[in-house]
């Protein structure tokens, strides 16, 4: 069903980053980076046997393929998902980035700084100051009130108890949670604990926030206004992200790219329009299956060559959302343009977003 948005005038064909700041050191940078569990992963990684399947690995020798030879860049400000099944090796790739696991062999950089190479003191010092991790089962320490939970780790770095509590109460008003101030965690619902351990990475002010499957555990209203909240919060602080989940939606929802993982390695790569657009393949149009088509692609994926026609009406974007244009095409009964900055790079009509829409439907 999806010959009628692939885009005729020229292929979209996943970009090096949606967040175009080339030339700028990346947040995280990660080459050919592997992790393989077992007692002999060093010799599997040197040996032909590496490149057996998980499966063929596991059967012969013992090893489980955690991570195989992932490579990406994260650009600064830039919101990374990386979605995948169960056992896909997400959280593998995320705690490798900050070496909570050891990566068997490749690169890792944050902010330029090779992890791989840092004493154990640098890397304490790294994981303290520079990168907050929010996880599903909040973490928090149940007999502290919510301020000192948020302060926690303020308190491991040494800072005042004054600097601490300014701090950590001006991350509570961020989140939403004023007034909640002395309760305990175990007085609060779900959604406000995962506030709590928002407010607590905040806090730190680091320059990454890593997120372990933060709202699995929520039930899906409260996931979506914690979505929501992390919108708002990344639009109001500007952090770099780099989130796990296995939901498509939310991956759609919140990443200016998503990575999509099978078996440890990297299927696809892409703003979420390449993804929807042009899946990789089964494993990934399986996953997009049942998107709502008009809601993610951008006009790019609809329009068509000009071909010499008069063309008056509106201009839009290309990366405009088909959803957001339609009321404008629809209205105008003729071809719109399509540009790129002041470029003519397309057309689109009122048939080209039907069969968006009309597509979506079938599906
Ligand atoms: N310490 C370990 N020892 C051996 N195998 C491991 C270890 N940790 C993870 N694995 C294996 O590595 C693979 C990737 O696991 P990982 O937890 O990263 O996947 P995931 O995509 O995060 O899955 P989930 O969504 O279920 O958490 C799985 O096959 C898992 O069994």
């Amino acid at each position: 069903m999806t010959t009628s948005t692939t885009p005729p005038a020229q292929p979209a064909q996943p970009s090096a980053s949606a967040v175009d700041r080339s030339g700028e050191t990346p947040a995280v940078h990660v080459e050919g980076l592997w992790k393989i569990f077992g007692p002999r992963a060093d010799k599997i990684m040197a040996s032909e046997d590496s490149q057996l399947s998980r499966k063929e690995l596991q059967e012969k020798t013992g090893h489980v393929v955690g991570v195989r030879d992932v490579s990406f860049d994260v650009a600064p400000g830039e919101v990374f998902v990386v979605m995948g099944l169960s056992g896909s090796g997400k959280s593998t790739l995320v705690r490798l980035l900050t070496r909570l696991i050891e990566p068997t062999a490749g690169v890792i950089e944050l902010f330029g700084e090779d992890i791989t190479a840092m004493s154990e003191r640098d890397l304490l010092e790294t994981r303290r100051r520079k990168v907050s991790m929010v996880f599903q089962h909040f973490g928090l320490l149940p007999h502290r009130k919510v301020v000192d939970n948020i302060a926690f780790g303020l308190e491991v770095r040494g800072e005042h108890k004054g600097e601490r509590r300014n701090r950590a109460q001006e991350m509570i008003d961020l989140v939403g949670l004023s007034g909640y101030e002395n309760n305990f965690p175990d007085q609060l619902s779900g959604g406000m604990q995962q506030r709590v351990g928002l407010a607590r990475a905040l806090a730190a002010n680091p320059e990454i926030m890593m997120f372990d499957e933060p709202f699995s555990a929520l039930d899906p209203l409260i996931r979506r206004d914690m979505q929501i909240e992390v919108i708002r919060l990344h639009e109001e602080v500007g952090k770099t992200m780099v989130f796990i989940t296995h939901d498509l939606a939310e991956a759609l929802k919140l990443g200016d790219r998503i990575l999509i993982m099978r078996d440890g390695a990297v299927v696809q790569m892409g703003t979420p329009d390449e993804v929807v657009g042009a899946p990789a393949d089964d494993y990934v149009r399986d996953f997009v299956s049942d998107v709502p088509k008009s809601h993610v692609l951008t006009l790019k994926w609809v329009m068509r060559q000009p071909n010499g026609q008069e063309l008056d009406g509106p201009v839009l974007q290309s990366d405009q959302i088909v959803r957001d244009a339609a009321r404008a095409v629809l209205d105008h009964h003729g071809p719109c343009r399509v540009v790129e900055g002041d470029k003519l790079v397309g057309v689109v009509d009122d048939q080209d977003i039907l069969r968006v829409v009309v597509a979506e439907d079938e599906d």
